[in-house]
């Protein structure tokens, strides 16, 4: 390792933007085709390697085959272990996780079960003495539609009631792309004239649009479990803008408003979104959870120069290095900053306030807000002369 990146692995961090079953790294992934051979998977279909590039599509084909290995308690249990650790060990600090409950009717998994083995393993990590503080925040599956969105809810107020504070928001993500009406042959009178709410799939001319496209999970569908889910007391982390064409939904998105927001790469004018966005974005300080290599590598940004945070970041917006999928991206949050650093001629100590200023954005409280800081404080003096 060069000096250079020595600096960035010590650098103390803070990740907020981490889905579980993107967050799988090789050695893990070993472990889990060994215990399931007859899937016949293989590393390499579970990864985007350097220099590859996907589509969207292809992006969200690898977590279909990444939950086919991962579908059992025990299998939540030993990623969420694993996952916990490697972020230690990339001096991580704080960590967010997030991940969709999911029910596995071969298995016995249940949402309930899914929750409690990523509890269990951020509780042994701590009792295991692993240098790093972990939370966790309940995914919603857009795709999945108003009820299940709902229920998720209900069950991260369970968990946000009895999890000690592990448990401290909703995550709002899923494949955000529309389907063409190529991919819609045959529309029944029925699906043409009504859209129901609990019925994931909406017809974008139901809400005055002239488009005859078919959005998946329109987050206006969402927007009680949401509302609810603010209303309860859970933190809001809203993938948001992550494609074009979401325009409208993140209007109303933003009318809630979310605590944070992932990605947002269309939201300002110069990528076709608008002022008005932009003004509300910063009106409300909702910070940018910042993604590089996941955004380049599933192709929603054309090169690291012409990220979005170059914007934000001048804008002086609270933007946190992130690494959305580090296992599916071969990538983890010390290489982010090198990236960011390198990409955008940040000084050193422009990446140490890049880092301290993600601790202002963590949905724990205020007590581990200090506690951190006070890290940040002792481990200074040792890394920047
Ligand atoms: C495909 C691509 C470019 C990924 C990055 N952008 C993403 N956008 C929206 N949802 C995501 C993204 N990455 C992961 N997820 C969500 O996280 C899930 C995997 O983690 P988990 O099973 O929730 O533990 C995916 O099924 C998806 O619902
Ligand atoms: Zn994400």
């Amino acid at each position: 390792m060069d000096d250079d990146s020595v600096f960035y692995k010590k650098l103390p961090k803070v990740e907020l933007h981490a889905h579980l079953n993107g967050s799988v790294s090789a050695q893990t992934m070993e472990k889990l085709i060994q215990r399931k051979p007859h899937l016949n998977i293989e590393r390499n279909m579970t990864a985007i390697g350097k220099g590859q590039r996907r589509t969207l599509d292809e992006c969200f084909e690898v977590f279909k085959l990444i939950h086919k290995l991962v579908d059992t308690e025990e299998d939540i249990h030993t990623v969420a272990t694993d996952v916990i650790k490697e972020f230690a060990v990339d001096n991580v600090k704080y960590l967010e996780l997030r991940s969709t409950p999911r029910e596995e009717k071969g298995t016995g998994l249940t949402k309930k079960s899914y929750v409690e083995a990523v509890i269990k393993a951020i509780q042994q990590c701590k009792y295991d003495g692993v240098d790093i503080d972990v939370r966790f925040l309940v995914a919603i599956d857009r795709r999945n539609g108003t009820e299940v969105a709902m229920e998720t809810v209900k069950l991260a107020e369970e968990f946000m009631l009895s999890s000690g504070g592990l448990v401290l928001g909703i995550d709002l993500s899923g494949d955000p792309k529309m389907l063409t009406t190529a991919d819609w042959e045959h529309p029944t009178t029925q699906e043409l004239q009504f859209w129901r709410c609990s019925d994931p799939v909406v017809s974008l001319s139901q809400f005055g649009s002239s488009s005859s496209l078919r959005y998946v999970g329109h987050g206006r569908c969402l927007l009680p479990a949401l509302e609810r889910a603010r209303n309860c007391g859970l933190k809001l982390s809203l993938h948001m803008s992550e494609v074009s064409s979401q325009l409208e939904e993140s209007e109303l998105l933003l009318n809630l408003p979310p605590d944070r927001i992932g990605h947002g790469t269309f939201l300002h004018p110069e990528m076709g979104g608008s002022q008005p966005l932009v003004d509300q974005v910063v009106k409300h300080n909702i910070p940018l959870e910042i993604c590089l290599t996941s955004n380049v590598k599933g192709k929603t940004v054309p090169s690291y120069s012409q990220h979005h945070f170059r914007y934000w970041y001048q804008l002086g917006h609270p933007c946190v290095i992130c690494t959305d999928d580090k296992g599916v991206f071969c990538t983890d949050l010390s290489q982010e900053y090198q990236l960011a650093a390198s990409t955008f001629s940040l000084s050193p100590d422009a990446v140490w306030e890049l880092s301290e200023r993600a601790v202002d954005c963590i949905f724990a409280g205020e007590a581990v807000k200090q506690q951190l800081k006070q890290k940040w404080t002792e481990i200074k003096p040792g890394l920047l002369k």
